[in-house]
């Protein structure tokens, strides 16, 4: 039975497949020179406090429709306002609502670094968030073998990019520990069955080294789970649901970076 990340991915190769024969790869590569180079994320995520990543999220195949966010660049503004670190942009089209459109209205909405959050399996994607001015984008272990996994964040770094490499279980935050991950994220959501265990992190957390960002995914609703997180060893949260359904998000981001503070 193929999981729904499987079947994620089997959307995400098709359309994948229709850009490509619209922009061939040396095309995309050529739009690349001269771009400024990227923002350092890891670097901001590394100061101390509890950073938060907040995601410009319209829909998941976990929750359905979460807002309809017909001005991503507005929720950026007001996530930057609010105290974020970075913002992360749902690039998935089919799951989640999200576009490569979304990624460059915020891109040029705020100063702040930018995730380009997808389900990442060609070489040819990376060029993409790099020429839409992404600064950061997610490889998700679960996804990738190590031969994969290490050349796209090789090709990122080249890039001059930030990974940040999510993991669910112990044997994947060890492959990203040992491929050389500095910025490791643990998705509290298994992306296999959907479930959210809160608990997630603080299990994994002891896996990895000190000397990288330890970054809690999913499933904070608010304080509570931030402070939570923030004991149990996270330098940074990443949330997007509780944002984007809470009303006024700059605020929502302030009360989770108060509450980290107050571990
Ligand atoms: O909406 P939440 O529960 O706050 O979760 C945000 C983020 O962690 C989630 O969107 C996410 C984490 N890893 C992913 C990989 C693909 C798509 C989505 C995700």
């Amino acid at each position: 039975m193929p999981t729904v990340l499987d079947q994620i991915i089997d959307g995400v190769r098709e359309d994948l497949a229709g850009r490509e024969a619209r922009l061939p790869l040396q095309q995309l590569q050529r739009q690349c020179d001269g771009m400024p180079a990227p923002r350092d994320a890891e670097a901001l995520l590394r100061r101390p406090g509890l950073s938060v990543i907040a995601e410009v999220k319209r829909k998941s195949p976990s929750k359905g429709d979460l807002s309809q966010i017909p001005d991503p660049a507005a929720l950026a503004s007001a996530y930057a306002r609010g105290g974020a670190t970075a913002i992360s942009v749902l690039t998935e089209e089919r799951r989640f609502s999200g576009s490569l459109d979304d990624l460059t209205a915020v891109r040029d909405a705020v100063d702040l670094p930018v995730l380009r959050k997808d389900f990442m399996v060609s070489e040819y994607q990376v060029w993409e968030a790099r020429a839409r001015g992404a600064d950061m984008i997610l490889l998700i272990v679960a996804a990738l073998d190590d031969r994969r996994l290490a050349s796209l964040m090789d090709l990122a770094g080249t890039l001059g990019m930030t990974c940040l490499v999510e993991v669910h279980d112990e044997a994947e935050t060890t492959r990203a520990v040992d491929l050389g991950a500095t910025v490791i994220g643990v998705n509290n959501r298994d992306l296999k069955t959907l479930e959210v265990h809160i608990d997630t992190f603080a299990r994994l957390a002891p896996l990895i080294p000190q000397t990288c960002v330890r970054v809690a995914e999913s499933g904070v609703q608010g304080p509570d789970e931030a402070q939570l997180y923030a004991r149990a060893g996270a330098d940074a949260i990443l949330v997007g649901e509780a944002l984007v359904i809470g009303g006024d998000p700059a605020a929502g981001v302030r009360s989770m970076i108060e509450a980290g503070a107050a571990r």
